[in-house]
């Protein structure tokens, strides 16, 4: 399946050492599962959860659910260790955290590669510090084994000492610099987490402005998160029946030697009917990938 159709409406955190989540983690209805064994791990439980995840990856189960682990960062005890276990692990991707260059991006490429890493083992890459975001359109240019961006929103505010905001106008800078070098490179890009797990309308909020963005999930931290960003990145009936009726209404005005159409009173070009196509496939992946159950190949 081409990476700009890969349904990636929700991606899960849930820590390395948390047995119960790794477990549960098969039966939730997430696109993505982020095992992590940076932030959500605590130092001394480092080896354990490096050690559980690796177990949970190699006894499958997970469907057509993505596998991504979220290693420590490169300078930490942890990092190296992490990155040569994931190499092999047979999950879909590695998440580097903290990434601030294109030459740790070609590091981490490296060492994946003596480490045995097969070819399709994606990179992903966390953005959530000041210097990473002014590097983004280096970072998103470095190595073709590069899948997608994901934004940590969480570090970034700390960095910034900025507020999360309901608006998060003091991200904005940083959301757009991301989504700017990931779409330049072809890569996937998910969102940041919302941090409230008791605040529903906040997180539909933060869903509804990450799909006007551009994004193509969000981060999610618990399993009560899921439905909302499942339903808010997934194309609604409207906008599907729109993509359809545009695709229609162009084909037959290029039958008839014309090249624009009005669907609805709108203008409609061939770059409308491109993201009409998109929508529809995105729509048919999430469709297929609901019914399907079986295990993905690695995109
Ligand atoms: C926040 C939590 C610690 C809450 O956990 P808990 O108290 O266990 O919640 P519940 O009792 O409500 O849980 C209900 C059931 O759901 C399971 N559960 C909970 N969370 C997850 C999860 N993330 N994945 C899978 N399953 C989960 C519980 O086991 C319960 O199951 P059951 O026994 O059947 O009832 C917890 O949600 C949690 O640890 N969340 C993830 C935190 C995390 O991963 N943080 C790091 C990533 S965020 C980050 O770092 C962002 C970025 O780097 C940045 O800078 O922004
Ligand atoms: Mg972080």
């Amino acid at each position: 399946m081409p990476a700009s159709v890969r349904p990636r409406r929700s991606a899960l955190y849930m820590p390395g050492s948390n047995a119960r989540a790794l477990e549960k983690a098969r039966e939730l209805d997430a696109d993505v599962l982020i095992l992590d064994l940076e932030d959500a791990v605590a130092p001394d439980a480092k080896e354990q959860a490096r050690a559980q995840v690796l177990a949970a990856v190699a006894a499958g189960g997970f469907g057509r659910r993505e596998v991504l682990i979220r290693t420590n960062g490169l300078d930490t005890p942890w990092g190296h260790a992490d990155l040569a276990a994931a190499a092999r692990s047979g999950a879909h991707g590695v998440l580097i955290p903290k990434v601030e260059s294109d030459e740790a991006v070609r590091q981490a490429d490296r060492l994946l590669a003596a480490h045995g890493a097969p070819r399709e083992l994606a990179l992903w890459v966390m953005m959530e510090t000041a210097l990473g975001m002014l590097n983004a359109k280096e970072i998103a240019a470095a190595s073709p084994r590069l899948a997608g961006l994901v934004l940590g929103t969480s570090d970034l505010a700390k960095e910034l000492h900025a507020h999360h905001t309901p608006l998060r106008l003091p991200m904005i800078t940083a959301l757009g610099l991301c989504l700017l070098a990931a779409r330049a490179h072809g890569l996937a890009i998910l969102d940041g987490v919302h941090l409230d797990l008791d605040d529903e309308a906040g997180l539909e909020a933060s869903c509804r402005q990450g799909v006007e963005l551009g994004f193509d999930g969000k981060t999610l931290i618990h399993p009560k998160q899921l439905a909302a960003a499942n339903a808010a990145f997934a194309p609604d009936a409207a906008s599907l029946d729109r993509a359809r009726r545009i695709i229609a209404a162009h084909a037959e005005a290029m039958a008839r030697g014309k090249a624009v159409v009005l669907v609805d009173g709108r203008l409609v070009e061939a770059l409308h009917v491109a993201e009409a196509h998109r929508l529809v496939a995105l729509a048919k992946a999430i469709g297929a990938e609901a019914v399907s159950g079986t295990d993905l190949p690695a995109p």
